[in-house]
């Protein structure tokens, strides 16, 4: 197996992953009252332990077999034992599985706030941004770095007394940064309930020595002076951005999706940042609909193969053509201008001339023939199998939002049967975790062996956190193509 030199570079979406930035469900995610769910962007309440042992916990089982298999190969029994009370995914106990390939944020936060002064400026920052009262300040301050870490992150403490909201989409890693080849492009989150994730986040990167290297290579955006003189929210000016609006599709070409979480302006800042300091040579803006159903363009498609993309058909050629031919039908619908997708490709060298793509399908298109140099047809995988009703309930429970654990071998939902069907008919192998964990374990499959197969995860609760495993993850290093 090649190994990386660098901590962090990220060239592409599809290349074998080598490091990754994850959280698992955390006790926060027991919290969430039915009144606070979407304050809190949940879809509904979750069961904890069903969330954890039945569902995120095979996750955390695949990513250590492909990216660290040293600790779980032979193990997995003596880890999921009744005994062990899943203390191997517990960061902070002394039997966590502690992986430098599988990078639990909270085991680095537990490390950050090791260092005094760290921990005196986190506190209050927290508390800033919490509201907390002073008594609540010098509470904090006495806990040790691991109990810390976990009310920072659950917002609860040993008392079981809430001391500010929990944080339960800091599973979503992607969407707290993304790795640009070297560099390390932070979040803005748009919404609240998602601020204290970028703070936790911007602290580890900036003090934890795993990130010593990229130190030099963070890039955050500013606000700028016509945000802080804006009357209200939700204007374009102000600058918010979330990583599951960013994809590295090849060295030289990132996509910026300008959506209802990553704003336009925004979106052209990172342009000029990028350009600037030469880290890519085109940026495609994708604009898609501000709604809830597509919250970053990473849920409504994702890669697959250098020639395979998985994507929602209602933003495809045909869906496109069908609305140019029937006027009538698409008033009827509502599919007004703002529905539309609408694609913009800067080039650093021209950008004063940027390339329009009329749809999706041709932006991926391009990508897999021009960026990537594949031969072979461009294939598009959709949603439910491209049938009403399917295709938008699927893309609901993130049918589109795969991660690749290397070319062709990806993990998505086990509830997406239509999804699934279109992943066999277009000749990928369907696994299922539990099976797939079987066959690692007894040695009648190799990592190494697997090829052009989707992996479903059970999916139940996940689910209903409206985010995939391409959402749940943090890419650090990926081998490039
Ligand atoms: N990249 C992504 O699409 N992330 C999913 C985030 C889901 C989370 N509940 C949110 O609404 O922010």
């Amino acid at each position: 197996m090649p190994k990386e030199t660098a901590f962090a570079f990220v060239t592409n979406e599809i290349g074998t992953l080598r490091r990754l930035l994850v959280h698992s469900p955390d006790s926060g995610i027991g919290k969430v009252v039915p009144s606070k769910a979407q304050d809190w962007l949940f879809e509904d309440i979750v069961h904890l332990d069903t969330i954890r042992r039945k569902e995120y916990d095979y996750y955390t089982k695949i990513l250590l077999y492909f990216l660290d298999p040293e600790l779980i190969k032979g193990r997995l029994h003596e880890v999921d034992a009744k005994s062990a009370s899943r203390n191997f995914y517990k960061p902070g106990h002394k039997d966590f599985y502690r992986s430098d390939k599988v990078i639990e944020l909270q085991w680095l936060l537990e490390q950050i706030l090791e260092d005094r002064e760290i921990k005196l400026t986190l506190v209050a920052s927290v508390c800033a941004v919490e509201g907390c009262s002073y008594t609540v300040q010098q509470e904090l301050l006495a806990y040790a770095p691991v109990e810390l870490a976990r009310i920072f992150i659950s917002g609860t403490n040993a008392k079981k007394q809430m001391l500010f909201a929990p944080i339960p989409n800091f599973i979503f890693t992607r969407d707290i940064g993304i790795t640009i080849n070297n560099h390390l492009l932070l979040n803005k989150p748009a919404k609240k309930a998602r601020t204290r994730e970028a703070l936790l986040v911007r602290y580890i990167v900036f003090n934890h020595p795993l990130f010593e290297t990229l130190r030099n290579n963070i890039i955050e955006l500013p606000d700028t002076h016509q945000h802080f003189l804006l009357p209200k929210e939700g204007d374009d000016r102000k600058v918010t951005l979330e990583g599951g609006d960013v994809m590295v599709v090849s060295k030289d070409h990132v996509l910026i999706g300008v959506s209802e979480r990553t704003s336009m302006e925004a979106a052209h800042l990172a342009v000029h940042a990028l350009f600037e300091k030469s880290i890519v040579k085109k940026v495609s803006i994708v604009k898609i609909p501000k709604k809830r159903d597509y919250m970053h363009i990473d849920t409504i498609f994702t890669q697959v193969k250098r020639n395979v993309w998985v994507m929602l058909g209602s933003f495809s050629k045909k869906a496109v053509k069908k609305e140019d031919a029937d006027i009538v039908q698409r008033i009827l619908e509502g599919k007004k201008e703002e529905n539309k997708i609408k694609i913009l490709q800067f080039r650093k060298k021209d950008l004063e001339n940027p390339v329009h793509f009329d749809t999706l399908e041709d932006l991926l298109t391009d990508i897999s023939r021009n960026d990537l140099g594949s031969d072979e047809k461009v294939r598009f995988i959709y949603s439910g199998n491209n049938e009403f009703p399917f295709d938008a309930r699927e893309q609901w429970t993130d049918s589109c939002n795969v991660l690749a654990l290397k070319e062709g071998v990806v993990l998505g939902y086990d509830r997406n049967d239509k999804t699934a069907d279109a992943f066999e008919a277009a000749g990928f192998r369907i696994l299922h975790a539990k099976d797939l964990l079987d066959q690692l374990e007894s040695g009648t499959t190799q990592t190494e062996q697997l090829s052009d197969c989707l992996i479903l995860m059970p999916s139940a609760e996940l689910s209903r956190a409206r985010g995939g495993f391409h959402c749940m993850s943090m890419p650090l290093y990926r081998d490039p193509i």
